[in-house]
Formats: C-alpha cells, structure tokens, sequence
C-alpha cells in the first residue's frame, strides 16, 4: 500500500492520482466519458435490453466508504441481463450510486458536457463465460453496467426504498439486511440506450466494461440527494468526514465509437 504524505493510501487521493498506483487511468477504453450526440452511430444490430430480476436476490445494502451500493445473489442466474449489445446472459452482482456536492454536478457520464446531478449503476458480470465476478472483471467483455442519470425533479418513490435506510449505514463498513427489492423500479420507462467499451470508474479501473447508458434520466429531489451526501466516507474510529462527492470527470475517448439503437 503506498501511503502519501497525509498518511492516507494513495487511491483516497482522488482521480487524479490514481494512474501512480494504476497506469491504466490512461488506457485506450477508460470510463466514464462524455458522449457527444452528435456523434453517435446508430446501429440496426443492437437489440432491445431485457433486464430480469428477482426481487428476492436483494441480500444487503452497505456504506464500502466511497458509495452505497444493494448487493444481490450473484450464485445463481436469477437476477440477469440480456439483450443490447449483449451477447449471452450477464449475472447482476449489485447497484450504486455516484453523486456531488451540489446538484449542479455528480453524474460521471455527461451528454453534450452536461452533468446529471446523479448517476445508478446497474453492475453484471458474464456468468457464461467465467466462474466469478472478479475473474470476470479482468476480461474485455467480463461486465456489463447499466448507468441511469438521476435529474433534479420531483421526490423518487422508488429511490425512498433506498434513502430511508441510509441512516442505519452512515458509516464506512456499516451494512444493513436490505431484500425483496427489484432495481428495475429505478428505470426510466424507456430503455433507449448508448452503448461503448470502457473500464471501471474507480481503482483498479480495469478496462473490463461494456457500458450501457440509458439515455431517459429518473428524476430524484434535492432533500433525496442530501441523504448520500451525508453517508460517511469514514469508520468508527476516524475523525468523520462526509461522502460528499463520488465522481471520476470524463476521460479521453481516444478514438472509440459510440452506438446507439
Ligand atoms: C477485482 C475487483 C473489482 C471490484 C470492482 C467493483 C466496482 C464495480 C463497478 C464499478 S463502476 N463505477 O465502474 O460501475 C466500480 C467498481
Ligand atoms: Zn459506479
């Protein structure tokens, strides 16, 4: 573990000193980006996404210090996606949230350089040709995520599954029995999406992501947003400090296309 000046590892430095732990921050296929819609492609081939999910594989939600995440039971193929630009079954392993300090920012992904106050991740991994999800997440097709903007509006029935437990996890490590809970309540009613290989948007950042993001946002109040920015970033024994922001900016897209069906 390398430890800089303040004691801290260096990942909790932040984006931009990553690649000194993880050269790959300047790969080829990095995430997030920003999607300029001018120049997507259409592409006849893609097909329509068909998420499957069982409520009934939701295990536990958790605060792992840099977001809140629902974790599902991945042992099986219950909760699947397939479809898109998919080819075979991806398994869903779990869900989280990228957020700022203010509603003016906090999406990872932009459109046409605008950022969503939020982003959902949507995270699967391909059970059909690996055995695990980590051994999935060092293949060029080993995972799948579905990104959803969440855009300032009116309060989020669905999502007060989510922030009303927030509370019993503020911090870092906390984790809370969270089931009967299918995420396809958090997706837009249209599932029109842009599609481009890219990587994990935190370390270790492997470029192991078919990325799947979903053109229509969910909407999500300012008092919603509020709650995650009060999770902490910090355990027990630390001196408290508030997940205020969890974002990667946009990266270089360094010649890479992207479609849309
Ligand atoms: C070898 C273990 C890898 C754990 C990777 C966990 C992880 C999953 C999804 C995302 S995100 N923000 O790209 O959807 C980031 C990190
Ligand atoms: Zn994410």
């Amino acid at each position: 573990m390398i430890l800089g000046k303040n004691g801290m590892s260096k990942i909790y430095w932040g984006p931009a000193h990553w690649k000194e732990v993880f050269p790959v921050a300047n790969g080829d296929r990095q995430s997030p980006i920003d999607i300029k819609t001018e120049e997507t492609k259409y592409d006849p081939s893609l097909r329509p996404l068909n998420p499957n999910y069982d409520p009934a594989s939701a295990k536990i939600i958790l605060n792992n210090g840099h977001s809140t995440s629902v974790e599902f039971d991945d042992t099986v193929n219950k909760s699947v996606l397939t479809g898109g630009p998919l080819s075979g079954t991806y398994r869903l392993r779990q869900i989280h949230f990228h957020w700022g300090s203010n509603d003016e920012a906090g999406s990872e992904h932009a459109v046409d350089g605008m950022k969503y106050a939020a982003e959902l991740h949507v995270v699967h991994w391909n059970a059909e040709k690996y055995s695990s999800f980590v051994e999935a997440a060092r293949q060029s097709d080993g995972l799948a995520v579905m990104a959803v903007f969440l855009k300032i509006g009116e309060c989020n029935p669905q999502l007060k599954k989510i922030t009303d437990r927030l509370d019993t996890i503020r911090i870092k490590g906390k984790r809370a029995l969270f089931t009967n809970f299918d995420p396809s309540c958090l997706l837009p009613k249209s599932l029109d999406y842009w599609t481009y290989f890219g990587s994990l948007t935190v370390p270790p950042l492997l470029e192991s992501v078919i990325w799947i993001v979903l053109r229509e946002p969910i909407s999500v109040c300012s008092e919603q947003l509020a709650k995650f920015r009060s999770l902490l970033s910090t355990a027990e024994d630390e001196v408290a400090c508030c997940l205020l922001r969890n974002y990667r900016p946009p990266q270089p897209l360094k010649g890479r296309e992207v479609r849309r069906n």
